[in-house]
């Protein structure tokens, strides 16, 4: 890949990095791939499993989503920082000194190890929250894209470098956030496609005309029957030009 274009972001949501590995070394050219270790990985596989993609060439996104008291987040930053990873996230809602700690702690933690300092991100609403279930389950009386937008503003002004949410939210944000602001979509699927427990869901050709700039991908790529040729699939819709 070339890293100037905007990243199509494997999700690695194996149960161990034997796994994970052996799914990354089915593509001719690891070092080319950008891929996502969450949870699931992580608690399995620890930072070895992040430094064994990493020797392979892959770019990793450690997505843990901290939510924590500030200190307790700075300190767990401070170790996500050293491992070198090009983003990580943390959950808006962990409010505005959450977030300025979680930056503060990636970047002490990445000039103790004389790494590149991860860009974070903030978890806006996630994609599997429904509008119903954001007025219902969660009290939040606006509606859904206006939260998304208050949080990423809150986020932005928390010294965060982008955020994540869904692709049908990004058009409404980007006039209010910094030019160079991220906004990594989750939640794809090809037209027609099972959505599985994902709710706000746009295809990867829809999320780039939205303004995306990195979509993350898990299963339409990871549960294929020939997950190297789904990832060319859907890459080539992500890349495919925008014609006005
Ligand atoms: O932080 C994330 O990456 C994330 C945020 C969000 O709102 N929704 C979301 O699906 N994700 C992640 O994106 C991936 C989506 O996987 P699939 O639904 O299998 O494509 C999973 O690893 C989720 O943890």
């Amino acid at each position: 890949m070339n890293q100037a274009e905007p990243p199509l972001i494997i999700a690695l949501d194996f149960p161990t990095p034997d796994d994970a590995l052996a799914f990354v070394q089915r593509f001719d050219h690891p070092e080319e791939l950008f891929c996502k270790v969450g949870m699931e990985l992580y608690y399995q596989g620890g930072p070895a499993v992040v430094r064994q993609l990493q020797a392979l060439g892959v770019r990793v996104f450690l997505d843990l989503k901290l939510h924590d008291i500030p200190n307790t987040v700075e300190r767990a930053a401070r170790i996500i920082g050293g491992l070198g990873v090009a983003l990580t996230t943390v959950h808006a809602q962990g409010g505005r000194k959450m977030m300025a700690a979680a930056v503060r702690g990636v970047r002490a933690g990445a000039a103790d190890a004389g790494v590149q300092p991860a860009k974070v991100l903030a978890i806006t609403q996630l994609t599997s929250t429904s509008p119903a279930a954001l007025r219902d389950e969660q009290q939040v009386a606006v509606p859904l894209p206006d939260s998304v937008n208050h949080l990423a503003q809150l986020a932005a002004t928390s010294g965060l470098d982008g955020v994540v949410s869904s692709a049908a939210e990004v058009a409404g944000m980007r006039p209010h956030l910094p030019d160079d602001f991220l906004f990594i979509t989750p939640g794809i699927r090809l037209a027609d496609a099972h959505v599985d427990d994902q709710v706000r869901v746009m295809t990867p050709d829809a999320a780039r005309r939205a303004g995306s700039s990195g979509i993350v991908v898990g299963r339409p790529i990871t549960q294929a029957t020939d997950p190297v040729a789904a990832y060319q699939h859907i890459k080539s819709l992500w890349e495919e030009p925008i014609h006005e």
